[in-house]
C-alpha cells in the first residue's frame, strides 16, 4: 500500500515499541508526528529522521487538552492514531490511587479525548484508522498490576465504542500483546518465568506489533477487533 501524505500520529514513541513502529512507518515513507514526555536519544533520532516531536504529559486532562492544541498546529489531517504511551506501574502501599489515576488518564482518558477531538484530522484522510494498544492481560486479570490491567480493559472497551461511533470513515481496533520486549532491570530469573507463560516461549521484540499495526492500517474490512498477539499464552 503506498504511504498517503498525511501524517501518522503515534504516542509515547520515545523509546522501546513506539520508537521502533514510528522508525518502521518512516521506512515505509509515512510522514510521522510523535508523542514524548522525556527527552531520550531515540525522540533526537526520530527528529533527525524529519519526525515531528510534541511533548506530552497525559497525566491530566490539562496536559491532554495542551497536546491537542499543539498537534492541530502541525497538521491539518492525519493518517491513523496510534495509541502506545502507557504506564506499567503495579500496586505499591500508599500509591494506589495515584497509580490509578495516572493510568487511567494515560491509558482512557488520553485515548478518548484525542479521538475525539482529532476524529475530524481522521475524516479528511481515507482510509483512516485508529489503532489502541492494549494488552493480553485484560483476558485474565492481573495480581500485581490490578489498576494497570482495569485500565487497559477500559481501553478495549473504547475500541468497540469508537469502532461504532466513527464507521465507516475511520477503522478502530486494538493490539492485545503479552510479552513483547523486557525492561533492563529484568533478572534472569523473572525473564524464564515469563517466557514460560507461552506455547512460544521466545521474547519476539517490537517488530510483531509493527506487523499488527500494518494488518490493521492495510486492511480495509477489519474494525472494532483486537489483535491477540501473545505466543499462545491463552493455550498454554
Ligand atoms: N513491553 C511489553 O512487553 C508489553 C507492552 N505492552 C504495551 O505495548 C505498548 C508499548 O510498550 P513499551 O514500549 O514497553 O512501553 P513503555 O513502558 O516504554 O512506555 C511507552 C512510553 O509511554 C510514555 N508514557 C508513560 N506515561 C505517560 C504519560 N503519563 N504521559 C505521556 N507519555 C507517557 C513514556 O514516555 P517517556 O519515556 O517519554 O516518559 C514511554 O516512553 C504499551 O501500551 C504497553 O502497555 C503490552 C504488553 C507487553
Ligand atoms: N507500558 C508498559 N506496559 C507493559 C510493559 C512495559 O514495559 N511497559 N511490560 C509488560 C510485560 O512485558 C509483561 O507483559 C510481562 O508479563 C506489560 N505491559
Amino acid at each position: 500500500m503506498t504511504a498517503t501524505n498525511a501524517p501518522i500520529l503515534i504516542t509515547g514513541a520515545g523509546q522501546r515499541v513506539g520508537l521502533h513502529c514510528a522508525q518502521r512507518l518512516l521506512d515505509d515513507g509515512y510522514p510521522v508526528i510523535f508523542s514524548y514526555r522525556s527527552e531520550r536519544p531515540g525522540v533526537q533520532a526520530l527528529r533527525e529522521r524529519g519526525a515531528i516531536g510534541v511533548f506530552a504529559d497525559f497525566s491530566s486532562e490539562a496536559g491532554i487538552l495542551a497536546f491537542i492544541a499543539e498537534l492541530n498546529t502541525h497538521t491539518q489531517r492525519l493518517r491513523a492514531i496510534i495509541h502506545n504511551a502507557s504506564a506499567w506501574i503495579a500496586e505499591t502501599p500508599d500509591e494506589e490511587s495515584r497509580a490509578f489515576t495516572d493510568m487511567f488518564s494515560v491509558h482512557m482518558l488520553a485515548p478518548y479525548l484525542i479521538n475525539l477531538h482529532c476524529s475530524p484530522l481522521l475524516q479528511r484522510s481515507s482510509p483512516a484508522d485508529i489503532v489502541h494498544i492494549s494488552d493480553d492481560v485484560v483476558r485474565k486479570g492481573s495480581r500485581q498490576h490490578i489498576a494497570y490491567c482495569a485500565t487497559k480493559a477500559g481501553l478495549d472497551s473504547l475500541t468497540l465504542s469508537f469502532a461504532a461511533q466513527f464507521a465507516p470513515s475511520i477503522k478502530v481496533n486494538g493490539i492485545a500483546p503479552a510479552m513483547v520486549m523486557f525492561n533492563e532491570g529484568d533478572d534472569a530469573a523473572y525473564r524464564a518465568k515469563v517466557l514460560a507463560k507461552s506455547a512460544l516461549g521466545i521474547e519476539p521484540g517490537p517488530e510483531v506489533i509493527y506487523q499488527s499495526v500494518r494488518y490493521l492500517l492495510d486492511n480495509p474490512y477489519v474494525t472494532g477487533t483486537t489483535l491477540t498477539v501473545n505466543g499462545g499464552r491463552h493455550i498454554k
